[in-house]
C-alpha cells in the first residue's frame, strides 16, 4: 500500500501526478483546526504532509500520529514546531538554495524602489500629475556607492550582497552569528556588530529567519540607531521588525524610508498604518514569487517528500538529527 499524504498548497498537474505515483494523496485546502476535525480520519493515517503558510505545532501534530515526514514549499520554517518534530522523529524538508537570486532580485528591487519612490512617483503620473519638468519634490536619493548592511548573511544575504558590490558598487557591511569568508573574499564585505551595522548602513537589508532570537531584534532602540537618511529593507520574516517601532521612526522621520515584503500579519491588513506613509513600499510577500521559481519550489518539495518518506534524503533537511 501506499502511504497517504495530505496535500495543503494546489501544484502544477505534472507535480501532482508524480505524488500520486507514489503516494495516494489527498488534496485539502488548509491545514487549520476546522479542517483538523473535518478530516480527522485521513489526518490520523497520514505519513506525510506537502504545503506551505500553514501552521505546524503540537496540536496539530498530535492529530497526525502516524507522520513521518512533512515537506514545506518555502525556505523558513518558522511554521513549525522543529522540537515537538524532533521529538516525534519526523523529518523536516525544506526548498533552500531553488529561491535565493529570486529572492535577492526582490531586495534588490525594493532597494531601488524605495530609494527611487519607483512605485510613488509612478502612481502620480498615473494620477495626471505630470504636467512640467518634475523639480526635487519629485527625486530620490542615490543608490549605487551607498553602504549596504546586510542583517543575516546567509544564501539570500551572499547574493544581494554580490549584486549590491558587483552591480552598483556599494560596500558591504553584514552582521550574522559567524563570519562568512566567502562574503569577505568576492565582495570585501566587512563583519561589523549589530549597533556598528545599523550606525553605518545606508541600507540595512534584513535576510534573516524568523527565530526566538531574532523576533524584534529590531525595535525603537535599534532603529533610533541608524541614519536618518537610511533605508530599511525587510525581506526576512516580518516579526524580525517591531511594526509598531517602525511606524513611528518612520512617521518621525528617524529613518528615512522602509521597502518591506513580509510583515507582522499577514495578508497585510488594509488599514495597517504602514500603507498610509508615503515613505514606505509595502510587497505581498513577493520574495521568490515568479513562475519559474515557485515551479521549482514546488518540483524540490515533491522530490524532497518522496526522499524522506522512502529513507533517502540527501539534502534540503531542516533536522537531519531524527535520521540517525
Ligand atoms: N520574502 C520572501 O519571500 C522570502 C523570505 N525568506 C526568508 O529569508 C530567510 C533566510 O533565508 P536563507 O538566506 O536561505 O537562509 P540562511 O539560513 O542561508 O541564512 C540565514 C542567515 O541568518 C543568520 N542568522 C540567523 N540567526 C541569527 C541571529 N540570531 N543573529 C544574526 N544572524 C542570524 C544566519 O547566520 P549564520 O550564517 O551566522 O548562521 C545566516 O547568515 C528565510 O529563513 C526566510 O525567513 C526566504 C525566502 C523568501
Ligand atoms: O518566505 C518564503 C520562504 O520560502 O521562506
Amino acid at each position: 500500500m501506499k502511504p497517504e499524504v495530505v496535500l495543503y498548497k494546489s501544484l502544477p498537474d505534472e507535480l501532482r501526478a508524480r505524488l500520486d505515483e507514489h503516494f495516494t494523496v489527498t488534496a485539502i485546502k488548509s491545514l487549520t483546526p476546522e479542517s483538523l476535525e473535518e478530516h480527522a480520519e485521513l489526518f490520523a493515517r497520514a505519513e506525510g504532509i506537502i504545503g506551505s503558510s500553514c501552521k505546524v505545532d503540537e496540536a496539530v501534530l498530535e492529530k497526525m500520529p502516524k507522520l513521518r515526514a512533512a515537506s514545506t514549499i518555502s525556505v523558513g520554517y518558522d511554521n513549525f514546531d522543529v522540537d515537538a518534530m524532533n521529538q516525534r522523529g519526523i523529518v523536516l524538508m525544506h526548498t533552500p538554495t531553488v529561491l535565493t537570486e529570486t529572492v535577492a532580485d526582490t531586495m534588490m528591487a525594493l532597494v531601488l524602489s524605495s530609494a527611487r519612490r519607483v512605485v510613488e512617483v509612478a502612481e502620480r503620473v498615473k494620477a495626471g500629475e505630470w504636467q512640467r519638468s518634475i523639480g526635487p519634490d519629485w527625486f530620490g536619493i542615490d543608490v549605487h556607492h551607498k553602504k549596504m548592511g546586510i542583517l543575516g548573511m546567509g544564501r539570500i544575504g551572499l547574493a544581494l550582497a554580490q549584486r549590491a558590490h558587483h552591480g552598483f558598487g556599494m560596500p558591504i557591511l553584514y552582521n550574522a552569528r559567524k563570519h562568512h569568508e566567502e562574503a569577505e573574499a568576492r565582495f570585501n564585505a566587512q563583519y561589523c556588530d549589530l549597533d556598528t551595522l545599523l550606525q553605518e548602513s545606508d541600507f540595512l537589508c534584513i535576510s534573516l529567519p524568523l527565530t526566538e532570537q531574532t523576533h524584534h531584534m529590531i525595535g525603537r532602540e535599534q532603529l533610533a540607531k541608524m541614519k536618518p537618511s537610511a533605508i530599511l529593507i525587510n525581506a526576512g520574516r516580518g516579526p524580525v521588525v517591531d511594526e509598531q517601532a517602525l511606524i513611528a521612526a518612520l512617521k518621525d522621520k528617524t529613518i528615512h524610508a522602509a521597502g518591506l515584503d513580509v510583515f507582522e500579519q499577514e495578508p497585510l491588513p488594509a488599514d495597517s498604518a504602514l500603507l498610509k506613509l508615503p515613505n514606505v513600499v509595502a510587497l505581498p510577500h513577493i520574495g521568490s514569487a515568479t513562475h519559474e521559481t515557485r515551479y521549482g519550489m514546488a518540483r524540490d518539495a515533491v522530490e524532497n517528500l518522496i526522499a524522506a518518506l522512502a529513507g533517502k534524503v540527501e539534502k534540503n533537511c531542516v533536522n537531519p538529527q531524527v535520521l540517525r
